[in-house]
C-alpha cells in the first residue's frame, strides 16, 4: 500500500460520440475485458471501468452513459447524471477517430465538457487507420475545437501511444493516497462473484445434507495469456461434510469444478482454471474470526 509522497490517484473516464474508440481504448490500458456485473446496487454514480495500478499512482477508469438529446424526461435525468459523473472525475480524455473529420456531435460534447473542473485531454484515437498528413490535419483541427490541457494521438489496437496516454492522464491526477487495494481491477467484488458461483456448484445435491455448512473463500487469482487462473477453498465443518463434497474418487470434486469453471467463464468471459481445495474449518459458523475471514 502506498499512502503518499510524490502518489497520484484519481479517476478518469472517456468521453465521445458513438464508435470514437471509447470501450476499445479502456479495453487497451486496462489489459483485460472486465464484463463483471455486480448483484449489489450501485453505491456511487458511476460503474468503475477498471483501475490501472502503477508504483507510483492509480489511474481509476469510469463508465459514463452516453450524453443524448433530451427529449424526454427520462433523457433529461439520464443527461443529469452525465454531467454528475463528468463532475466528479480529475480527467476527461475526449476521443476523436483520426480517420473521421470532426462534426457536430465532437463538437456538441466538447462545449458541454468545456466548463468543468475536470482536465480536458484530447485524444485521437485509431492513428493505425490513417496517414500521417491526414493526422496532422486532425490534430490542427483538434487544436481548434476546444482548449484541451494535452493532445494526444493514439492507436488502440497496435498499442502505440498508449503508454504515453497513460502517462498524460496520471500527471494530471491529483497528488492522493492510494484509492483502491493491490490487484483490484473492478470496484465489483469479482472474487466474492466467483466464490459464490462456486459455493452454488458446491451446494448443488447436497443443499438439504449441508444447508448452511460451506462458504467458500477465493484465495488467488492469477491473470496469465489470456488464462485466469483461480485458487480457491471450500470450507465445510465437518470431516464428514467433506467426504460429501468430494465424493467417492473425488467425482463430486471434479464435477463441481467444472460447473463453477463454465459459470466463471460466462462471467468473465475468458478461459479460466480452476484449483479447488476442500477445508474443515471446525464451526466456522460460529467463529467470529473465521467468519470475517469467509466474508460474512
Ligand atoms: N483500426 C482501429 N480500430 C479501432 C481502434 N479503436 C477502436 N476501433 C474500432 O472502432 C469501433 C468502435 O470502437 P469502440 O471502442 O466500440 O467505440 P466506442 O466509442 O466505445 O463506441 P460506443 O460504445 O458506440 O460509444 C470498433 O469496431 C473498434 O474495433 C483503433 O485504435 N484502431
Amino acid at each position: 500500500m502506498q499512502t503518499s509522497g510524490d502518489y497520484r490517484a484519481g479517476f478518469a473516464c472517456f468521453v465521445g460520440r458513438p464508435n470514437a474508440g471509447k470501450s476499445t481504448l479502456t479495453n487497451a490500458i486496462i489489459g483485460q475485458k472486465i464484463a463483471i456485473t455486480s448483484p449489489k446496487p450501485q453505491t456511487t454514480r458511476h460503474t468503475i471501468r477498471g483501475v490501472l495500478h502503477r508504483e507510483d499512482s492509480q489511474l481509476v477508469l469510469v463508465d459514463t452513459p452516453g450524453l443524448h438529446r433530451p427529449r424526454t424526461l427520462l433523457g433529461e435525468r439520464l443527461n443529469d447524471l452525465v454531467r454528475a459523473t463528468w463532475s466528479e472525475v480529475d480527467v476527461i480524455g475526449l476521443c476523436l477517430p483520426a480517420d473521421e473529420e470532426i462534426g457536430r456531435g465532437d463538437r456538441f460534447i466538447s462545449g458541454e465538457i468545456s466548463e468543468l473542473k475536470a482536465t480536458l485531454v484530447a485524444v485521437v484515437t485509431k492513428i493505425d487507420l490513417v496517414s500521417k498528413a491526414t493526422l496532422a490535419e486532425r490534430l490542427l483541427a483538434v487544436h481548434r475545437l476546444g482548449a484541451f490541457a494535452d493532445i494526444v494521438p493514439v492507436s488502440a489496437v497496435s498499442g502505440e501511444q498508449v503508454g504515453t496516454l497513460v502517462d498524460v492522464m496520471v500527471g494530471h491526477l491529483p497528488k492522493s493516497p492510494q484509492l483502491y487495494p493491490d490487484g483490484m481491477l473492478t470496484d465489483e467484488p469479482e472474487q466474492v462473484l466467483m466464490a459464490e458461483l462456486i459455493r452454488e456448484a458446491a451446494l448443488d445435491g447436497v443443499r438439504d445434507e449441508l444447508p448452511h455448512s460451506i462458504a467458500v473463500l477465493v484465495e488467488e487469482v492469477l491473470t496469465e495469456e489470456g488464462l485466469t487462473k483461480i485458487y480457491a477453498d471450500i470450507y465445510v465443518e465437518r470431516s464428514s461434510q467433506k467426504a460429501i463434497v468430494i465424493g467417492h474418487q473425488a467425482s463430486r470434486l471434479k464435477e463441481v469444478g467444472t460447473r463453477a469453471r463454465r459459470e466463471i467463464e460466462d462471467l468473465i468471459g475468458g478461459r479460466v482454471y480452476l484449483d479447488l481445495h476442500v477445508r474443515v474449518a471446525k464451526d466456522w459458523q460460529r467463529d467470529p474470526k473465521q467468519l470475517r475471514r469467509l466474508g460474512f
